[in-house]
């Protein structure tokens, strides 16, 4: 990847085994959906030092660890990488992570996103507020390391965290780790107005992708920021194959995969509903979840008769793709850049659909100019934009 100039790679992470569908874990470890799991930040840790410019992004929800640790691990993450980690702020809709932490029980949607902003907060305090600049003086002959005077304790005091002392790692090159955020529901989209770098979207097409951006930039002014402040990233699926004949025989093995049991348990989980018990060839219409409101929402409304079904919507989920040529992928990833989108996260699905694009689309995208042909220097943040 680092080879073909991708900005970074991107985990997704989850800290329960999703267990939705028919109340039961059964289907996700029979069929490895989601599962097992490996810790995204140990595998960055292994990978820090086989790279030089790659990024790493993860997703780490505010369940799994105390601000105060996730803190440390992340600044030592980025001292490792020199400057090249970023984070998924992740709220998790996973009932089953949150009672794996010690919670009774999920917390509500919007409240989820209050304490993902004091976790945030927190964070910020330790990386970026604690040590002053110039607080690390390195003085041998002097016998100092560091200036006491300029390294402060954070006095934490919230709704859900106290954290009175001192952040513990000394300053890594971002200080703060670039920050994602996925969420598109109204919360999702104030939280992401307020704290991120890069947000992931799921529109269904180049003008949903405008719509969304356009409306985010509004929020984004009301926050004091601005739209070159952010990245949006559209994630989609991407084969690359070299005929029609080719391309139909894919399409159909992806709609066997996409209507698969596995497909369907994860898409429970997603949706917070047991889809064993729902005729799945019903309409959306209405449907009301605690957990994934954005993709829902915005998924419901791009029918205009609202006619999607629970199938189509599993389908969604399971992410949309494009499926043809080297040329015909550029053509459609031409349409999302010329929307305002500044980025695809490029879900390959295989290790040899991997190889394939790498070898076959990069050229072709580099080209046309919708891939770098040179990493800039510096930080992640500084090579996302362009400083
Ligand atoms: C591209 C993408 C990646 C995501 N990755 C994760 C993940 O790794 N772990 C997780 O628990 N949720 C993940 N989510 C879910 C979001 O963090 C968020 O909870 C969800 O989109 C619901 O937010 P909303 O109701 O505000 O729209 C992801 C969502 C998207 C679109």
């Amino acid at each position: 990847m680092e080879a073909a100039r991708f900005d970074a790679i991107f985990w997704a992470d989850f800290s329960g085994v999703h267990d939705t569908y028919k109340s039961s874990p059964a289907t996700a470890i029979r069929d490895a959906v989601a599962f097992p799991l490996g810790d995204p930040l140990v595998l960055t840790a292994a990978l820090a030092g086989a790279t030089e410019n790659l990024g790493f992004a993860f997703s780490a929800n505010m369940t799994q660890q105390h601000p105060y640790s996730f803190a440390r691990r992340v600044a030592t993450l980025d001292h490792l990488t020199r400057g090249r980690v970023a984070w998924n702020i992740v709220t998790s809709y996973q009932p089953s992570a949150w009672r794996n932490s010690g919670f009774d029980d999920m917390e509500g949607h919007a409240k989820r996103y209050v304490r993902a902003q004091e976790y945030v907060d927190v964070l910020r305090k330790l990386l970026v507020d604690s040590w002053e600049d110039g607080a690390v003086v390195r003085d041998i002959d002097r016998g100092i390391y560091a200036d006491p005077a300029r390294v402060h304790p954070i006095a934490h005091d919230g709704e859900f965290y106290r954290v009175p002392g001192i952040g513990l790692t000394e300053p890594s090159p971002q200080r703060m780790p670039v920050t994602f955020q996925a969420g598109s529901s109204n919360d999702g989209r104030e939280f992401s107005a307020r704290n991120a770098e890069a947000m992931f979207i799921g529109t269904n097409s180049p003008q949903d992708a405008q719509t969304l951006i356009s409306d985010m930039t509004g929020r984004l002014s009301a926050n004091g920021r601005s739209r070159e402040d952010i990245v949006f990233l559209q994630y989609m699926a991407v084969h690359v194959v070299s005929t029609e004949e080719e391309a139909k025989r894919k399409h159909e093995e992806l709609d066997e995969q996409a209507g698969s049991e596995a497909a369907i348990a994860f898409a429970s989980s997603t949706m917070g509903t047991d889809l064993s018990q729902i005729d799945l060839d019903k309409p959306l219409a209405e449907h009301n979840t605690d957990s994934m409101q954005g993709i829902l929402k915005g998924f419901a409304e791009s029918a205009e008769d609202k006619s999607w079904t629970f199938r189509d919507m599993v389908r969604k989920i399971g992410s949309d793709r494009i499926v043809g040529t080297p040329e015909h992928i550029a053509d459609e990833l031409q349409k999302w850049s010329d929307a305002g989108v500044d980025g695809i996260n490029i879900n390959t699905q295989d290790v040899e659909n991997t190889y394939t694009f790498l070898e076959h689309a990069v050229p072709v995208l580099q080209q046309r100019g919708l891939m770098q042909r040179e990493y800039r220097n510096g930080t992640l943040r500084d090579k996302l934009f362009r400083r």
